[in-house]
């Protein structure tokens, strides 16, 4: 038997799926900076398939995804994804034939969403400085208001009746919460707040109440504390200091996360990581945004929810070396002021791109 021995290079598997929109420009963005910095450290390779399963493809052939689409991307060992999202397509028609089936099938039960301020980036709120806003909001991916549960009666008359149900299990808010003090305890402030609505919502609230407090009983080194949502919108605006860690339903983390990030300056800033925690399937990395059809086309979106994004997926892909690289560089650029208009510059997609790939190559340099 003949042995060869050889330094193997490791070689992650990526499936890209732009989608609609500015998902598009900044899928493409992502890929130039993530093959910059996988050139310049060496140490890995990226091996990027492309799907074009958009509301585009939608229209001329009549499907989002082919039917083996589950298999087809668990050949891989991570998915980037970019929006999805047409003024041609309804919403409900083009979110449950792609994004939503993905998170769903692929086990991908949190969806880990955080928001500082970046360097050379202010909030819109006075007096809050880099560092008094630094959250992650950890979101559950799976049921409650977007279980997909529901129908319509009496359809296109005066007398329709649709329920849309909103499901809560015990056994996904349990998962869900150990992942949300295990993310707390990974922070220095060690601060869990629990977002909820169990004053009028006296059912599925009430079990997630619950069973958070249970679970808070095998993490004694995480303080915590519990808000209304309603009121939760307040104290991010007036005490964005006081909060760390944030755990929320599906609905109240996407409305949440949102708001955070235009807090922290931009929607077009912030990443996510939709998680298969227990590594059974590939997770997916997408910026929070959607497809920004009133500025798709024009070249101006940020790409910067894109690069985080991808730095959290290397990271997920045991790649901290890269992924700490990676948001140095951004925040070296934004820190210089190449920032698009949404964080008041007059830079685009691609003067932001070329000036994050040049602070890589000269962070990479210097070594
Ligand atoms: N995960 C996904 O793919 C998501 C898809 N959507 C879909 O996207 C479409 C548009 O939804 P909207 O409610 O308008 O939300 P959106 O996030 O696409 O846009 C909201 C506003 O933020 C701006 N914006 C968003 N990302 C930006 C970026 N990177 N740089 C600069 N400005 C940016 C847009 O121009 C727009 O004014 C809809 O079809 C919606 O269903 C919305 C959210 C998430
Ligand atoms: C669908 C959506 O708005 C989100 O996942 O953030
Ligand atoms: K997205
Ligand atoms: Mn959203």
């Amino acid at each position: 038997m003949v042995s060869t021995i050889h330094s193997v290079t490791k070689v992650h598997r990526i499936a890209c799926i732009p989608g609609d929109g500015i998902g598009t420009e900044i899928t493409e963005a992502a890929i130039q900076v993530l093959t910059t910095l996988q050139k310049a450290l060496g140490t890995f390779e990226l091996d990027f398939t492309h799907f074009d399963w958009s509301s585009k493809a939608y229209l001329e052939r009549g499907w989002y995804m082919p039917p083996d689409w589950a298999d087809q991307l668990r050949k891989h060992d991570a998915i980037f994804f970019g929006a999805v999202g047409s003024p041609d397509v309804p919403d409900h028609i083009s979110l449950w034939n792609l994004i939503l089936p993905i998170r769903k099938t692929m086990n991908q039960y949190v969806n880990v969403r955080p928001t500082r301020i970046l360097e050379g980036t202010t909030s819109p709120l006075a007096n809050v400085k880099r560092g008094d806003l630094d959250w992650v909001i950890v979101r559950e991916n799976s049921e409650g208001e977007y279980s997909g549960q529901g129908g319509i009666s009496h359809e296109d008359t005066p007398n329709a009746i649709a329920t849309e149900v909103s499901i809560f299990t015990h056994a996904a808010i349990f998962r869900l919460m150990h992942f949300a003090f295990r993310t707390a305890l990974s922070r220095p402030r060690k601060h869990l707040t629990l977002v909820t609505k169990s004053n009028a919502q006296r059912h599925g609230m009430v079990l997630w109440d619950k069973t958070f407090a249970a679970v808070a009983a095998s993490y004694p080194a995480v303080t915590t504390d519990k808000m209304l949502v309603d009121a939760m919108t307040v104290r991010m605006v007036l005490q964005p200091s006081s909060l760390d860690t944030i755990v929320a339903t599906n609905l109240h983390a996407d409305i949440l996360s949102d708001l955070a990030a235009a807090l922290a300056g931009s929607i077009g800033i912030a990443p996510s990581s939709n998680l298969d925690p227990e590594r059974g399937n590939p997770s997916m990395f997408e910026p929070i945004h959607g497809s920004a059809p009133d500025i798709a086309g024009r070249g101006v979106a940020n790409p910067v929810g894109a690069f985080w994004s991808a730095a959290e997926m290397v990271r997920w892909l045991g790649e901290e070396k890269a992924a700490d690289t990676l948001m140095k560089a951004v925040e070296e650029v934004t820190k210089a002021g190449v920032k698009t208009k949404d964080l008041g510059g007059s830079e685009n997609t691609k003067s932001v791109t070329e000036a994050v790939c040049r602070e890589i190559e000269k962070a990479l340099e210097k070594q």
